[in-house]
């Protein structure tokens, strides 16, 4: 290893970058370097992603690739930076905030940012270390890589590297870096900053770097509100929230720390910290351990992703000008998200052509699965394998303690699916109820062995969890039940 990211790798260059949001000025960001990490070793790595990146693949399993995304040494071409945003954490205004361990090395030519998190301190790291631990490390990449697989909108993770640094959390851990990866990771928290601080002229000059980058069309939808492209961009951006927060809703994603700074401006899931998918389906779940009121309880998340939108449309007021035009562009949410959210859950059911009463039938499936408290990815995937056998329910009935309910509910569901093609229907549910989802236990056993220097767990785990649709035979336990001690790992904010 080098002792300085001065030090620049040798031709050919491995990418060709381009300006991007860096362009925007020092107003928005800080120009650093990574800080080193001694000796790091790969954790894991996404081919899939190199190969979105046009990465040589030779050269993505290269110690110059290591040293890269480690942050000891700079990718030519590459000025990295930091970025400032502030927000609203947990309800309150929590004033300025900013990347405090994510550092950008930049927008690729393809238009696809890279950012390192975890390292190192920047200007925004307030009493942070700038660093992230291999246990949130891996986390963070297999649940990206996982929520890609089940074809939900995220950042996406190129790859994780380790180092024996020490790195304080409630035990002493070490350190680790996640390569994130999206077209941008501009969050709700950066125009919320500029618009705090009253500084129009950035909280404009973002907003017009966000539709011409991201939002070309808001330009053209512009007349529908009065000739204001920052209204159409409100809703676009309200649009693409709606229907994250319905992919959420529907796969039983809880994100556990919905504050403004961790809402992507493109609608694509940021920030996996204490999330997790549910075992057994309790609307009322609450994921993160730090979050003792509940607030982002799984059941909570569509309306504070609303409340979360009405931040943003509160920044954009001085360039909306008119309230009644911001109003507008966020009511689209009570429309969109229950019929984004309907349309998931019929597919989820096998539902064919939609009919009034589908979505009765959607609530008292998950009134009955919460009521006995069933497992929300067995109940569907079984749900699944059933209806393409013909209609043949019964290992979806002995997952139900109380039977005669399950056949109240079956009887509803029988009557629904009559007269359809129940082969047909088999296969459509199998493609959108995944077998497999990164439990929170799946996860730690990975974490655990990588823990003692074995990465073949989060290998294989990143592999199964790329095609969470297919059997994969062999994999039975990873699709089971959670064991008992799954209920008492704990995931807080610390990470
Ligand atoms: N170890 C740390 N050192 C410095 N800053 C930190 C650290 N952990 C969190 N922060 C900062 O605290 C704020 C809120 O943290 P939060 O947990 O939402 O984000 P994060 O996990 O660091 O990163 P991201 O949202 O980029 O995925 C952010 O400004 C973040 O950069
Ligand atoms: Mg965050």
């Amino acid at each position: 290893m080098r002792s300085s990211t001065e030090a620049v790798l040798a031709d050919p260059a491995p990418i060709a970058w381009r300006t991007g949001f860096a362009d925007l000025g020092p107003a928005f960001l800080t120009r650093l370097q990574p800080t080193p990490l001694p000796a790091p070793y790969w954790v894991g790595r996404s081919a899939e992603v190199a190969a979105q990146l046009g990465l040589d693949a030779d050269w993505f399993a290269s110690d110059a690739a290591l040293q890269a995304f480690t942050g000891n040494q700079l990718l030519p071409g590459s000025a990295p930076y930091a970025s400032v945003y502030s927000g609203h954490q947990f309800g309150v205004w929590a004033g300025q905030l900013g990347d405090g361990r994510a550092i950008a090395l930049g927008e690729t030519a393809g238009g696809l940012e890279l950012q390192l998190k975890g390292a190192g301190r920047t200007p925004y790291s307030r009493m942070g270390d700038g660093r992230a631990v291999l246990r949130s490390s891996i986390r963070e990449f297999l649940c990206s890589e996982a929520m890609a697989g089940l074809g939900v909108a995220t950042t996406r993770a190129l790859c994780v590297t380790g180092s024996d640094a020490p790195v304080r959390r409630e035990t002493l851990e070490t350190a680790a870096v996640v390569t994130r990866v999206a077209p941008s990771f501009i969050r709700f928290g950066h125009f919320e900053h500029f618009a705090a601080n009253g500084d129009h002229a950035s909280l404009r000059a973002l907003a017009d770097h966000v539709i011409d980058r991201h939002y070309p069309a808001c330009r053209d939808q512009a007349a529908e509100f009065g000739g204001n492209a920052y209204a159409a961009l409100l809703r676009a951006v309200t649009q693409r929230t709606a229907a994250m927060l319905a992919q959420w809703q529907a796969v039983g994603f809880c994100h556990g720390v919905m504050n403004t700074d961790n809402m992507s401006i493109l609608g694509l899931t940021i920030d996996y910290g204490p999330f997790q998918f549910l075992d057994a389906f309790d609307p009322g779940h609450i994921c993160n351990h730090s979050d003792s009121q509940g607030r982002y309880a799984f059941n909570r998340q569509p309306n504070v992703a609303y409340w979360n939108l009405f931040c943003l449309g509160q920044a954009l007021l001085p360039l909306i000008e008119d309230q009644d035009q911001a109003l507008a562009a966020l009511e689209t949410y009570k429309a969109d998200f229950p019929q984004a959210l309907e349309t998931a859950m019929r597919a989820k059911l096998g539902l064919a052509q939609p009919l009034d009463d589908d979505r009765a039938l959607i609530e008292a499936t998950l009134q009955l699965l919460a009521r006995q408290r069933v497992d929300y990815t067995i109940f569907w995937r079984r749900l699944s394998g059933a209806v393409a056998a013909g209609m043949a329910l019964a290992p979806v009935r002995d997952l139900f303690l109380d039977g005669a309910a399950f056949d109240d509910w079956a009887v509803l569901y029988q009557r629904r699916m009559a007269g359809g093609d129940l082969g047909q229907a088999g296969a459509r549910m199998h493609a959108v109820n995944p077998k497999f989802v990164l439990r929170n236990h799946l996860a730690e056993q990975a974490i655990r062995r990588a823990q003692e220097k074995d990465f073949s767990e989060v290998e294989r785990l990143h592999r199964l969890l790329q095609t969470p649709f297919d059997e994969h035979p062999g994999s039975e336990a990873d699709a089971d039940f959670p064991p008992a001690w799954a209920s008492s790992i704990e995931i807080s904010c610390s990470s």
